[in-house]
């Protein structure tokens, strides 16, 4: 089958053999842009043709939708697009829904349950402390964080208050606590449960498990070092005893520690699967030698679990420039400039760029100046559509046609617009609420409402309400869910709302357009789904667009701006790393130990999205808190070879010129990591 040969035919040895075991559990361990994605589409290729697997008994679970999307495109230029298309290819929450949508009634969930994004858990959790007096924003962050981490680490709400080591934990827990029940009553879940809950499932329903481990007959899972506790336990708890699964990765790039990832969890895989068939690739298909090398030298620094070496054939490639830079708008106007010269000197397109950094807040500056210079350039990531309040109003208006009982989004848009209905009223509606153990909404239509609240207030919330149920009702059978949302917001006067409360005419027209746009997004959405999903699997989808890929479809040809995060798995020709200073990279909250590890890794994730050059700049003042402060180049500039680096405006006795002592240890690493070219 000449297929098959031609797949096999882009790889080499390594990935080969990866590809073709499917007798038992696979581990690809591999370094950067050394092919394990690949590994993954060719294999699935491989699944479907010469093991003749249908496509929908094969799931590849990849990091980010962006990924997902990506990998099917991929794959339909192995196979037929149409049986591509009926292949799972999704991330790890996008999976768990799969299965709570199913399986919802067996754990206490109804019909149209709500998906609480980050913002309504803060809320929630936001409320649950007002009544310890306990609402400042960093103990917040910190309750949220640990609600989070416990979720990830499969302790429930009880066993919480066990592990609980000090009195602020203990707090936490009694909020897990409640926090749960909320959602419970609210028909929610949030984004940890979406894994969390089928885990639970399946750990006391073993028929439901049977049942899904039936379904998916092959698992494979891109960026396994970024699994957490409970991930890798539905993978576990899905691949069952057959233990038909690829998972590729590479401990050096993990970058997700804060939020629960456990790289031991590739450690664990050979304790779990004594059976387990370790492949690793040695070669790198994406970067020049000197990249490597930079890039090996850099992450020698951290501990390793398993040790790895990157080499290549793209030849040596040009130094690694270094830009010192003034100030942060100098930095800004520096590497458009170059971006501007390098592309006309070069040709090219500009998708070929990328300006990456380790926070959002940094985008500001690199936006202005291509803006001015006429670059056409996108965001991944930052304040995303999804976010904006027009836009979140209307989505909430909507959660609660398909979830009557989602309180979180009854209180975002009971006032808005206007209906009067103040603080003591909403304080009474929910004692009303609570003692009859009903949503805020359901609480509008009982008629016993008249007694705790003035006459008029009590039919304005019924009117409301019944309004809502009406066109609740017909969402449910209508298969137009943008006609019905259309709707809704014409009927509530939604744009007049819109327009008197807007600062400017300018400002109520990009309101208006968000609108329309979301219009557009959820009619789009519906066209892509393979079969009629509503309004709820609109809504679902919605809510599972993260942060890392909410930008949206194709950016066709533009410069690409986005956290180091965001650029996980992706390659650019050339790529310009900017603010290389202590505080930033390394990140003020990750200067010591596991935390500095952390940083050093994001760092050789952004230097390996690199293809033909890199570029690392810092500035040596910024403007922050209305001052400007002294920056420090970053320590891990130290950590590089010298001899692979030109630093711009540089003299030999420049006094910034690296101690000798950093020189001659990294120099030292160079001759031990030499590439094998
Ligand atoms: N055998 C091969 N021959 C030629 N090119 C290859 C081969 N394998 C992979 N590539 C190319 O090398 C680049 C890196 O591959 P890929 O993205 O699969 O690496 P990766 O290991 O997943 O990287 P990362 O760790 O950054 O996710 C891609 O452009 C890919 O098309
Ligand atoms: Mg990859």
């Amino acid at each position: 089958m000449s297929a098959n040969i031609s797949q096999l035919d882009h790889l080499n040895p390594e990935q080969r053999a990866a590809v073709t075991a499917i007798d038992g559990p696979v581990l690809v361990l591999a370094g950067a842009g050394s092919g394990k994605t690949r590994v993954i589409t060719h294999k699935i290729g491989w699944l479907l043709d010469e093991c003749q697997v249908p496509p929908e008994r094969v799931a590849a679970v990849t990091f980010t939708n962006k990924a997902a999307r990506e990998m099917k495109e991929r794959v339909g230029k192995l196979i037929p697009a149409e049986r591509a298309k009926r292949l799972v290819v999704c991330t790890f929450h996008t999976l768990g829904l799969r299965i709570l949508r199913e399986e919802y009634r067996a754990l206490g969930l109804k019909r149209g349950f709500s998906i609480f994004d980050a913002e309504d858990s803060r809320n929630l959790i936001r409320e649950l402390l007002k009544g310890d007096n306990r609402d400042a924003q960093d103990v917040i962050d910190v309750v949220q964080w640990r609600i989070s981490g416990w979720k990830s680490a499969r302790v429930g709400a009880e066993a919480a208050v066990l592990v609980a080591e000090n009195n602020q934990e203990l707090m936490a827990a009694r909020i897990y606590a409640q926090y749960e029940r909320h959602l419970l009553a609210y028909n929610a879940v949030d984004f940890d449960d979406l894994i969390v809950k089928p885990v639970q499932l399946f750990d006391e329903d073993a028929e439901a498990r049977e049942r899904w481990q039936n379904r998916f007959r092959y698992l494979l899972v891109d960026e396994y070092q970024d699994t957490n506790g409970a991930q890798y336990e539905l993978l576990r708890q899905l691949a069952g005893v057959r233990a038909a699964f690829t998972v590729v990765g590479d401990d050096d790039q993990s970058i997700y520690a804060w939020r629960g990832a456990q790289p031991e969890n590739l450690a664990n895989l050979q304790r779990d699967y004594p059976g387990l068939k370790v492949v690793k690739l040695e070669q790198n298909f994406r970067s020049t030698s000197r990249i490597l090398r930079v890039a090996n030298a850099l992450i020698a620094n951290n501990p390793h679990l398993f040790d790895k070496r990157l080499w290549s054939r793209k030849g040596e490639g040009d130094s690694i420039r270094i830009v010192p830079c003034k100030e942060g708008f100098g930095e800004a106007e520096q590497v458009v400039a170059r971006i501007l010269q390098h592309k006309m000197e070069q040709g090219g397109s500009w998708s070929d760029y990328a300006i990456l950094y380790r926070g959002n807040h940094q985008a500001k500056p690199f936006e202005k100046m291509l803006r001015e210079r006429n670059i056409p350039y996108h965001i991944s990531g930052g304040q995303s559509f999804f976010d904006r309040a027009e836009v979140k109003d209307v989505i909430a208006y909507l959660r609660l046609l398909a979830n009557p009982d989602d309180d979180a989004a009854f209180l975002r848009i009971i006032n808005v617009p206007r209906r009067e209905v103040g603080a003591t009223t909403l304080e009474k509606l929910g004692g009303y609420a609570r003692e009859r153990n009903i949503g805020l909404y359901s609480a509008c239509l009982e008629f016993g409402l008249h007694h705790v609240l003035p006459a008029r207030t009590a039919t304005r919330l019924e009117e409301f309400a019944v309004w809502m149920g009406k066109l609740g009702e017909e969402a449910e059978h209508s298969d137009e869910p943008v006609a019905i949302a259309r709707r809704l917001v014409e009927e509530v006067g939604y744009m007049d709302w819109l327009e008197e409360t807007a600062r400017d005419p300018k400002a109520f027209e990009r309101r208006r357009d968000n609108i329309e746009e979301l219009f557009s997004w959820m009619g789009n959405i519906a066209k892509r789904a393979d079969n009629d999903i509503g309004l709820t699997g609109i809504l679902n989808h919605m809510s599972l667009m993260d942060m890392l890929d909410r930008s949206g479809d194709d950016p066709g040809d533009t410069v690409a701006l986005m956290t180091l995060h965001a650029a996980k798995g992706l390659e650019f020709d050339h790529v310009y790393l900017v603010g290389m200073e202590e505080e930033l990279l390394p990140h003020r909250n990750n200067l010591e130990g596991e935390g500095l590890e952390e940083e050093r890794r994001l760092f050789y994730v952004g230097i390996t999205r690199a293809q033909q050059t890199l570029t690392l700049t810092y500035a040596r003042k910024r403007r922050r808190y209305g001052e400007d402060l002294d920056c420090t180049p970053s320590r891990f500039l130290e950590e590089l070879p010298e001899d692979d680096l030109h630093w711009s405006g540089r003299t030999p006795e420049d006094p910034e010129k690296k101690k000798e002592t950093g020189r001659a240890r990294v120099a030292g690493l160079r001759s031990l990591l030499a590439p094998e070219t």
